[in-house]
C-alpha cells in the first residue's frame, strides 16, 4: 500500500511581506512512500536530476527531523519523489519538499503531530513560514513566526485574480539571495515596508485589486536582490503599464510574479507576456512565462502507508 502526498509550489513575500506573506501555486511536488526491506530513495524526472538517491536527500533528512522531534524511529521505506516545481527559482521547491516530507513522516509514524504542529516544525526548519504555510494550507497566507510557533491566517484568493510568473532558466539559492540583504534597516524603511505589507494584505482580503501596484512596494529585500536578477528593476517599474496589477520578486528569486486580472474569457495577459519577453530578450535571459491561478487547497494526502 502506497501513501501519496502532493504539495503545491508557492510564491513568498509578494513584495513587502518579507518572510510572512505568500500564496500557493498549482505546480506540485509528489512524494510516494511504502514499506520496504531497506531504505530506497528514487528522485524522478528532469527537475530532480542531481538530487541524491539516498538518505542524504533533503526529503529524507526532513522526514528524519520529524522522527527526531517526536522521538519515534522511521521504518525502512521505499520513497519516490517527483516535482514540477523548478528548484532554486523562488517558487518554494524546498518548502514543497519539506512539507511533503513532514506530512509523509507524520502519517508513517501514526500522526503524532497536528497540522498546526507540522506548520510550526516546517517554519522552524525553513526559518520562516511564508512558503510552508501556503504550501500546507493553500490560497494566500499571512503568518507571523516567533522562532518556535507560527500563527497563520489564510485569505481566500479574490475572484478574478491570477498570477503570471516569469521563471528564468538560471538558479539562485535562497542563502545567497539572503546574504546580500543588510543586517539592519532605518526606521523609515521599516515603516515604509510594514505599512505596504499591511496594505497588500488588506487589498487581497478586501478584493481591492486596484491598490496592489501601490501596495506591493518594498524596501527590505528587492532593492538589494535586484543586482542578482537582471531585468527585475524594469519589471517592477513598468509591468503596471502592460496590464499587471502588481509585481514582485517571487520568494528569493530569480522568478518574478505579476498579478493579472482574469476576465470572462480567461487571463488578460497578452500585453504583459510581450513586455516580459522583451525584458528577457534585452537581458539575454531564457526562461518560461506561465499564467496560473492561485491554488486554493494546499497539501493533500492520499492512499495509505503499508507494504
Ligand atoms: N523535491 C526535492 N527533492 C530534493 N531536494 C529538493 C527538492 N526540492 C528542493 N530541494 C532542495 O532545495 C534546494 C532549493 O532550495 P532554495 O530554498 O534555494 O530554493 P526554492 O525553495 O526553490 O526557492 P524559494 O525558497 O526562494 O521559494 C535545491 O537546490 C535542493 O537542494
Ligand atoms: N522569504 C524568503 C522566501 C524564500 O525562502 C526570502 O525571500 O528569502
Amino acid at each position: 500500500m502506497t501513501l501519496e502526498v502532493r504539495v503545491p509550489a508557492s510564491s513568498a513575500n509578494l513584495g513587502p511581506g518579507f518572510d510572512c506573506l505568500g500564496l500557493s501555486l498549482p505546480l506540485y511536488t509528489t512524494l510516494r512512500a511504502r514499506q520496504a526491506p531497506t531504505l530506497t530513495v528514487v528522485p524522478r524526472g528532469a527537475a530532480l536530476a542531481g538530487t541524491p538517491a539516498d538518505a542524504t536527500n533533503y526529503v529524507y533528512r526532513c522526514m528524519e527531523a520529524l522522527a527526531q522531534e517526536v522521538g519515534r524511529p522511521l521504518p525502512a521505506l521505499h520513497l519516490e519523489i517527483e516535482s514540477a516545481v523548478p528548484l532554486a527559482r523562488g517558487l518554494g521547491s524546498s518548502a514543497a519538499a519539506l512539507v511533503a516530507a513532514l506530512l509523509t513522516a507524520n502519517a508513517v509514524l501514526g500522526e503524532p503531530l497536528t497540522r498546526r504542529g507540522l506548520l510550526d516544525l516546517a517554519s522552524r526548519i525553513e526559518g520562516h513560514p511564508d512558503n510552508v504555510a501556503p504550501a500546507l494550507l493553500g490560497g494566500i497566507v499571512i503568518a507571523t513566526f516567533d522562532g518556535q510557533r507560527a500563527q497563520p491566517l489564510r485569505i481566500e484568493p479574490p475572484h478574478g485574480l491570477g498570477v503570471t510568473v516569469l521563471i528564468p532558466e538560471f538558479e539562485l539559492n535562497t542563502a545567497k539571495a539572503r546574504s546580500v540583504m543588510p543586517p539592519t534597516y532605518s526606521r523609515e524603511d521599516a515603516v515604509f515596508t510594514a505599512s505596504h505589507a499591511a496594505l497588500t494584505t488588506a487589498a487581497l482580503m478586501s478584493g481591492r485589486l486596484e491598490l496592489l501596484a501601490e501596495a506591493m512596494q518594498d524596501r527590505l529585500h528587492q532593492p538589494y536582490r535586484a543586482a542578482l536578477v537582471p531585468g527585475l528593476e524594469r519589471i517592477l517599474a513598468e509591468a503596471g503599464e502592460h496590464g499587471a496589477l502588481g509585481a514582485a520578486l517571487s520568494g528569493a528569486g530569480p522568478a518574478v510574479l505579476c498579478f493579472h486580472r482574469v476576465g470572462h474569457a480567461g487571463p488578460e495577459t497578452g500585453a504583459l507576456h510581450l513586455f516580459l519577453q522583451r525584458v528577457m530578450a534585452a537581458e539575454g535571459l531564457s526562461g518560461r512565462i506561465l499564467d496560473l491561478p492561485i491554488e486554493p487547497d494546499g497539501a493533500s494526502v492520499l492512499g495509505q502507508f503499508g507494504e
